[in-house]
């Protein structure tokens, strides 16, 4: 988290949601990327040594991230995190501006289940191109991206409570779950999250040509199917799974809060 979290600098919610916008960026770049390719399932199911390829890449790589500095931040959070090797170079701190639990709230296991069952299917054509090494990668990019932006819920929900501690203390003494969903929850801005994203990957999925009539053409659904991905996947995406995991994260968060 850059926005707001120098040194001496106090969070805010409008820097943590500038932040939030940014990562949608990262996110329909990657799914447009990932769409590239077909399903291509043998990337998925079991190979010899138990595993699929996707976890072997995933796991592999994070290890490589990991040496070269990377998971040291509450929103960078491995997939694998059982034996990742420490740092072999020097990592520079960031500021400790979230509770000490905050290392603890993991919805991993949840991304990784929602992007292979849910929303592959949904954005990736039928078929098979044998591309397996490069389709793992893109996934591992994808996957990266959505788990940046779900686990920002740290920092949103520590800056909620910042703001109104007298709000959030009772029900996080009395772990009461849905008073703080309810709490934490703005109906108002998701509906906005929702048409911005889908409006990003009309945007940044369309053909670019130089001719005149195939330009401009992002308001209106008329060139939503030649678009990279389908804009209505990303506006789905968002509705049912990363803003209400970004939203489990901040009551993960907040439960553990006053510890
Ligand atoms: C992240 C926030 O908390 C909730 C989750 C949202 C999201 O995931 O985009 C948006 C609004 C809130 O319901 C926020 O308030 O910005």
């Amino acid at each position: 988290m850059d926005a707001g979290g120098g040194a001496g600098e106090q969070l805010s919610l409008s820097a943590v949601r500038d932040q939030l916008i940014r990562e949608e960026d990262s996110i329909v770049f990657a799914l447009i990327e990932r769409a590239k390719r077909p399903r291509n399932a043998p990337a998925y199911s079991a190979a010899c040594g138990g595993g699929s390829l996707a976890e072997f890449f995933v796991r592999e790589a994070e290890a490589v991230y990991a040496k070269a500095g990377h998971y040291q931040k509450p929103e960078d959070v491995p997939f694998f995190p059982q034996d990742l090797p420490p740092p072999l170079f020097p990592t520079k701190g960031y500021p400790k501006v979230l509770h000490p639990s905050a290392s603890r709230v993991c919805v991993n296991d949840a991304i990784w289940k929602m992007y292979f069952d849910e929303l592959l299917p949904l954005f990736t054509a039928n078929g098979d191109d044998g591309n397996y090494a490069e389709t793992v990668a893109l996934d591992f990019a994808c996957l990266q991206a959505l788990s940046r932006r779900i686990h920002c819920g740290k920092y949103v929900a520590e800056v909620k409570f910042k703001d109104s501690p007298q709000d959030y203390s009772p029900p996080i003494h009395a772990k009461d779950n849905n008073a703080l969903m309810n709490l934490l929850t703005f109906k108002a801005v998701e509906e906005k999250v929702k048409q911005r994203v889908e409006k990003k990957a009309r945007i940044f999925g369309q053909n670019v040509t130089l001719e005149e009539d195939s330009v401009n053409k992002q308001d209106g659904n008329a060139c939503d199917s030649e678009c990279k991905v389908d804009p209505k996947v990303l506006s789905k995406l968002y509705d049912l799974w990363v803003m209400p995991l970004t939203k489990d994260v901040e009551v993960e968060y907040l439960l553990q809060r006053l510890d």
